[in-house]
This record gives C-alpha cells, sequence and structure tokens, in this order.
C-alpha cells in the first residue's frame, strides 16, 4: 500500500516545482529589470557624459515608464517570493492528490500470469507447454530484452547485454516499456491471456507493472534447489549460445534472484497470489503439477 503511493506523490510534488520553475525566471528578471531601471533614471549619463536637456526631458518620460515598469516587476517578485513561502506539502492532501494513474487495461480485458523462478528452474520449457494447450500468448522479459540488445540502432543494446552477463536487472523502464509494447500489439490482435516469464524480478517491475499496465492475475513460482537449476544451466549452456550460461555468469544470477527476486514472489505471496510448484521432476511430471495447480484458477 505504502509503496504504490510514492510513484504518485512524486507526481504530486512535480506540480508545485513546475510552477516554481515558471516563477522564478520572472523573480531574476524583475530583479534585474528593477536595478537597471533604478540606474537609468538615477544617473541620466551615456557613455561617461551628460545628456542635453532635450534628452533629460525624453529621459524623465522614459524614466517614468521604466519607473512604473520597474514596480511592475516589483510587484511580480513579491508575489513570485510570497508563493514560494507556500510548502508544497499543502499539494498533497488536495483534490490533484487522488489523480492516481490508470493501468493500460484492466484485469477483465488482459489476463497475467507471472511465470517465476530461479535460471534454469525450467519456466520456458513449462511456458511453451501451457501455450500449446491452453493458447497463452508467452512473453519472455529476457527473450524481449536478447531481441532489443539485438536490435539495430537500440540505444540500450550495450547495455542490456552488461547487465545480462553479470546477470543485473536491466532498469525496470526498459523491461516494462517492452512488455507494454507486445501486450498491446497482441492484445489489438485479440489475444487476451498472457504468460509474463521471467518477470517481475525485481520490486520496482512488480510496482510499475501492475500500476501501469494491468494487475497480475497471479504468479506461478517454480521451486527448484540450485544444484539442479546449475546442472540444467550448464547443460543448456552447450547449445543456447547464451552469453550468461557459464559458470561466473550463473553464479552472479544465482545471487540475483534470492536477494532481489525472492522478495518479490514473497511480495505476492503476501497477497495469496502465488501458485507455488516443485520442478525438480522430468518436465511431463512438473507440467501435470502445473496444469493440476491451475485449475480451476487460471485455466478450465
Ligand atoms: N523438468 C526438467 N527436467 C530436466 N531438464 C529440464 C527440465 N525443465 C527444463 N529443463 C532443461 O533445463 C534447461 C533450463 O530450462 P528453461 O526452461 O530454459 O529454464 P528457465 O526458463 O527457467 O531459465 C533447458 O535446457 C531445459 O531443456
Ligand atoms: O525482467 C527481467 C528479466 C530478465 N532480465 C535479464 O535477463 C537475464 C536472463 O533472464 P531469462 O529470464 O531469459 O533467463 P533465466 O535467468 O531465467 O534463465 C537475467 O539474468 C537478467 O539479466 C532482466 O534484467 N529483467
Amino acid at each position: 500500500m505504502l509503496r504504490s503511493t510514492i510513484p504518485s506523490l512524486k507526481l504530486l510534488l512535480r506540480f508545485p516545482y513546475s510552477q516554481k520553475s515558471v516563477f522564478r525566471p520572472s523573480l531574476t528578471k524583475g530583479l534585474i529589470s528593477a536595478s537597471r531601471i533604478q540606474s537609468y533614471s538615477q544617473k541620466p549619463v551615456v557613455n561617461g557624459a551628460s545628456t542635453s536637456g532635450k534628452q533629460d526631458g525624453r529621459n524623465g518620460g522614459k524614466g517614468k515608464l521604466l519607473l512604473i515598469l520597474g514596480l511592475l516587476a516589483l510587484g511580480t517578485s513579491a508575489i513570485s517570493l510570497t508563493y514560494q513561502k507556500n510548502p508544497p506539502v499543502a499539494f498533497e492532501e488536495g483534490p490533484v492528490a487522488v489523480a492516481k494513474k490508470q493501468p493500460a487495461f484492466s484485469k477483465e480485458d488482459v489476463s497475467v500470469l507471472f511465470v517465476l523462478g530461479g535460471p534454469g528452474a525450467g519456466k520456458g520449457t513449462q511456458c511453451a507447454k501451457l501455450v500449446q494447450d491452453y493458447g497463452f500468448v508467452h512473453l519472455s522479459a529476457g527473450d524481449l530484452l536478447r531481441a532489443e540488445q539485438n536490435r539495430e540502432g537500440s540505444q540500450y543494446g550495450e547495455m542490456i547485454k552488461k547487465c545480462i552477463r553479470d546477470g543485473e536487472i536491466v532498469p525496470q523502464e526498459v523491461t516494462v516499456q517492452l512488455l507494454k509494447n507486445a501486450i498491446t500489439s497482441n492484445f489489438k490482435a485479440g489475444n487476451k491471456k498472457f504468460l509474463v516469464d521471467g518477470f517481475p524480478r525485481k520490486m520496482d517491475q512488480a510496482i510499475t507493472f501492475e500500476e501501469e499496465i494491468v494487475p497480475s492475475t497471479m504468479t506461478l513460482f517454480f521451486d527448484c534447489p540450485e544444484k539442479v537449476m546449475l546442472e540444467r544451466l550448464l547443460q543448456r549452456g552447450k547449445t543456447s549460445g547464451r552469453i550468461d550460461d557459464n559458470i561466473e555468469s550463473i553464479k552472479k544470477r544465482f545471487n540475483t534472484f534470492v536477494e532481489t527476486s525472492v522478495p518479490v514472489v514473497e511480495y505476492f505471496d503476501k497477497q495469496n497470489k502465488v501458485i507455488k510448484v516443485s520442478c525438480d521432476q522430468p518436465v511431463d511430471e512438473v507440467y501435470q503439477h502445473v496444469t493440476e495447480a491451475l485449475k480451476g484458477k487460471i485455466i478450465n
């Protein structure tokens, strides 16, 4: 609850700041023009010499005009100063505070099953079977990131590559946007049921996704001993061509999983939204557990 309010508070706090940025330049301008006006009217000197009477007269008229303008400028500055003394806190409780971002889709439009588990647990393998039997659209966050990494002209290519190799989480903005694009285009094509695989791996991703795209229906969590995952990954590494299926990267990925991703599973578990399946058995056995666990909740 607390966390979910943070982005909207940030949004609100930006409101008074943007007002300030409108007022600040006028404050500065006001002071500059006021002091210039004063120096013109008090010292009618051009290039160090006194001006003629005619010029004095014209300058006197100009002086009055400039003085009026100066007073106006000072007045604006004073208003601006008064305004800035108001603490931005006042806006937090105003009517704007309720203006929270709406997700792009409702749960009725789109159903999202997050699929989580350690690296090599078998998420992708099980998702492929669910797609075949139940017509889900499978969106692997890792696959989307690898595609973006290889996309010609992508500004994120190098950054994604480094994160994947080091087993770190790519900044959420990139991944959430890729998922949003994929869900939107699939939705337009008439698809409504999504398996979002390998995501969210970090709390910020979980919160942003649910606030901006759609609240998840459930999380399918594959529980697997690290030893089993290691064997599977090293085996996969022989043919996958992935830059992170090597022992050094795998160790880092395991660390990231424990420290950063497990808290996400716990977060959804507290909401009774986690379906846990053990996956230390052959593929088909695991799949049987998956379908049994999902029946009546996600599939019929
Ligand atoms: N139940 C299983 N038993 C044995 N090997 C498996 C099982 N599930 C997946 N694998 C193999 O383990 C590797 C990792 O599986 P994958 O589905 O790619 O995992 P993840 O998507 O969780 O990283 C793959 O080579 C896959 O063929
Ligand atoms: O939301 C995500 C999903 C994946 N990744 C990166 O992609 C890598 C591979 O993830 P994938 O799900 O493809 O493979 P897994 O580690 O589950 O085998 C991860 O280690 C991360 O570096 C990420 O940054 N954010």
